[in-house]
């Protein structure tokens, strides 16, 4: 939850009022991507705009997509289809580019967001694995990255089915063979599936399909993966096991976990030690979850007697690779989720099992036809462009569309509330513990706070750096800034209707430069309300207000005496300077108060003077939204 501490810390500009952060508000989408993709970074950190809001964004296609994928990106986006470019021109290229969709091909690395200066804001993987993409970078950068999950699913099952059969009955040897002119029937007798146990390693998409598909061919399977849920197992008839029982019970290994760092070279010697002789290993996942060189040796030793492999560590591996070249390995380039109807379209059986309380299990077989990875993948890019929050996000929230719009009103409230927190706090104090308490009837796990988190973390840094802040980079930048978020929740008796009662933000630690803003405990303290959809400030310290968050906010600490709000209002009157809202907030009459004014014009300087010159007006701050 809370974003841990380190040694920067913020320090509010001298003057808010005239700080440049406004110039592009007009710009901005409630989450930034939109706004992002039309803002750039000098090399000095000042922002500037680069396109205006009707341009077209770029799109670097930089590797094969399907057409349809491709006609989509074009009907939003000037599309540029470079393909094969080193990592050299990838840099070069990617400061003209706005969005880049690559697959496994394409290494995204840190040099290639440095190089961007800020001018990419979403990464497409056109396919699942997203381990050619530094995902820690891409977030550093405020770069969303989006993939697409599901269209390649069956045809990385059905490859990893066709490694498995052909590996059994040595087909690419026997094939290879039969070309060359020989006819060797008794050096190819293969082994039988039926009846043999498989282990599949990462039961997730493609390894559920996988063994399905196993089941149908007479396998008994089991399946190791520390995450997945033992009844979707079940359900299909498969058990799952701990890594060591599953590796040392199998006569074959299919491999379908992400490379991540936990599973790199997990296939290693030691465990490899631990397999029964004559085990077979099939790796349509990542060359990386294994150790290749303990591979070659587990071949020559006979402890694994064949492998059947689509992905390596280095693509395409060296000309001379000891493993590629082993005659009991079977290699394909990387096909796994090459089948048009995976790159175009595809023709998906989806299984719907419903488990009844008696756990009789039914299933439900219906077909569809589903666009491929190229239009999954174009549809993420272009919505991420355009603002929407993509259902595929890597390295953001995904918030679906319906908590979207609920919670909308509260985005915009908690950003603003965020503003106007940093806003009070005195030039020379650095924020570093911000406390965020959400009043709510829903249940703690009926209420997703991220989106809230990013945007009020949104609203402390813009209006005091350079930074651009969305919901990709908000945790990371309040972190990199030491600003710790410590969230909190109330759980308030009544209807749940509305998903938030108030939100609260108290900075810790700081002095204000307006003293009513501190509350009884010491933090400056600023709460707001959801009122007819409109965000509302509803309390400034100690001292209960109601004015509507549109415009900007006058807060003037006075001792409360008829005439105040005449003699303010006269002054903004002068000048033509509308208000919006006005409200009283005081202990007791004729004691303190804090007179909170909305207003849809910045007054002058001038006007803010008089105001802060009138006799009872002990203190005053102009708040800019
Ligand atoms: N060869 C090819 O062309 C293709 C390769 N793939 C690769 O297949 C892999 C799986 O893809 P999906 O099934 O779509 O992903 P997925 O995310 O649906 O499934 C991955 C599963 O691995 C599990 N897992 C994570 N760490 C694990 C560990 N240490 N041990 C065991 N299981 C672990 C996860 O819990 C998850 O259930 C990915 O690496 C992907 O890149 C996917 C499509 C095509
Ligand atoms: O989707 C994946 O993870 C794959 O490995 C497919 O890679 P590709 O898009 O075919 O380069």
């Amino acid at each position: 939850m809370a974003a841990a501490a380190s040694s920067t810390s913020l320090k509010p500009s001298p003057s808010p009022t005239t700080a440049s952060w406004m110039r592009n508000r007009s710009l901005s989408t409630t989450f930034g991507v939109t706004a992002l993709s039309f803002r750039h970074s000098e090399p000095r950190g000042r922002r500037f705009i680069v396109l205006s809001m009707d341009a077209k964004p770029t799109i670097l296609v930089a590797e094969k997509l399907g057409e349809a994928g491709v006609k989509l990106l074009k009907d939003f986006a000037n599309v540029d289809c470079s393909y094969n470019l080193s990592p050299e021109e990838l840099c070069t290229k990617i400061s003209l580019c706005d969005a880049l969709i690559v697959r496994s091909g394409t290494k995204v690395s840190r040099e290639v967001f440095e190089s961007s200066g800020g001018r990419l804001k979403v990464v497409g993987r056109a396919g699942v694995g997203i381990d050619n993409v530094d995902l820690a970078a891409a977030t550093e950068h405020g770069c969303l990255v989006v993939n697409a999950p599901t269209a390649n699913t069956i045809a990385a099952a059905e490859h990893g089915i066709a490694l498995l059969t052909a590996m059994a009955r040595n087909i690419a040897q026997a094939d290879a063979s039969v070309k060359a002119g020989k006819w060797e029937r008794n050096k190819y007798v293969g082994v039988s599936l039926v009846g043999k146990t498989l282990a599949v390693m990462g039961f997730g998409k493609v390894g559920t399909e996988v063994a399905r598909r196993a089941k149908g061919l007479g396998m008994h399977v089991i399946a190791h993966d520390p995450y997945a849920p033992a009844d979707r197992a079940r359900a299909i008839g498969v058990e799952l096991v701990s890594f060591d029982e599953a590796i040392s019970s199998a006569d074959f290994i299919s491999l379908h976990m992400p490379l991540t760092p936990s599973t790199s070279k997990i296939l290693n010697a030691e465990n490899f030690a631990k397999m029964k002789k004559g085990v077979r290993i099939v790796n349509v996942a990542r060359g990386g979850v294994i150790d290749e060189e303990a591979l070659v040796k587990a071949l020559d030793s006979g402890i694994v007697a064949q492998a059947a492999l689509d992905v390596f560590t280095v693509e395409p591996p060296p000309k001379d690779s000891k493993l590629v070249q082993h005659v009991n390995v079977t290699a394909t380039p990387h096909l796994g989720a090459s089948t048009m109807e995976a790159q175009v379209y595809r023709t998906l059986h989806l299984f719907f099992c419903m488990f009844s309380t008696c756990y009789h299990v039914k299933i439900n077989v219906q077909t569809h036809k589903q666009e491929g990875v190229a239009v999954e993948i174009a549809e993420a890019v272009v919505g991420a462009l355009k603002g929407e929050l993509a259902a595929t996000a890597v390295n953001a929230p995904m918030v679906p569309s319906e908590v979207l719009t609920e919670l909308k009103p509260f985005v915009s409230l908690a950003e603003k509330l965020g503003r106007l927190a940093v806003q009070l706090v005195a030039g020379g104090s650095g924020v570093k513990s911000v406390k965020v308490t959400y009043a709510s009837a829903r249940a703690p796990d009926d209420l997703d706070t991220r989106l809230l988190r990013a945007m009020i973390t949104k609203g402390l840094i813009e209006p005091i750096s350079s930074v651009f802040v969305n919901l990709v980079n908000a945790d990371f930048t309040a972190k990199q800034r030491g600003i710790r978020i410590t969230e909190e929740r109330i759980v308030l008796d009544g209807s749940p209707e509305s998903p938030l009662e108030f939100i609260q933000v108290q900075i810790a630690n700081v002095e204000s430069k307006f003293a009513s803003a501190i509350s009884d405990s010491g933090e400056i303290k600023v709460e707001g309300r959801v009122k007819d959809g409109i965000p509302h400030l509803t309390r400034v310290g100690s001292f209960e207000v109601d004015v509507s968050l549109e415009g900007s906010i006058i807060l003037c600490r006075q001792v409360d005496q008829p005439g105040m709000i005449g003699k303010v209002g006269s002054i903004l009157g002068e000048e033509n300077v509308n208000v919006s809202f006005m409200s009283v907030g005081r202990i007791a009459p004729r004691k303190q108060a804090v007179m909170a004014i909305g207003v849809d014009e910045e007054p002058s300087k001038k006007s803010l003077k008089r105001i802060g010159e009138i006799p009872s007006i002990e203190d005053f701050v102009y708040l800019n939204l």
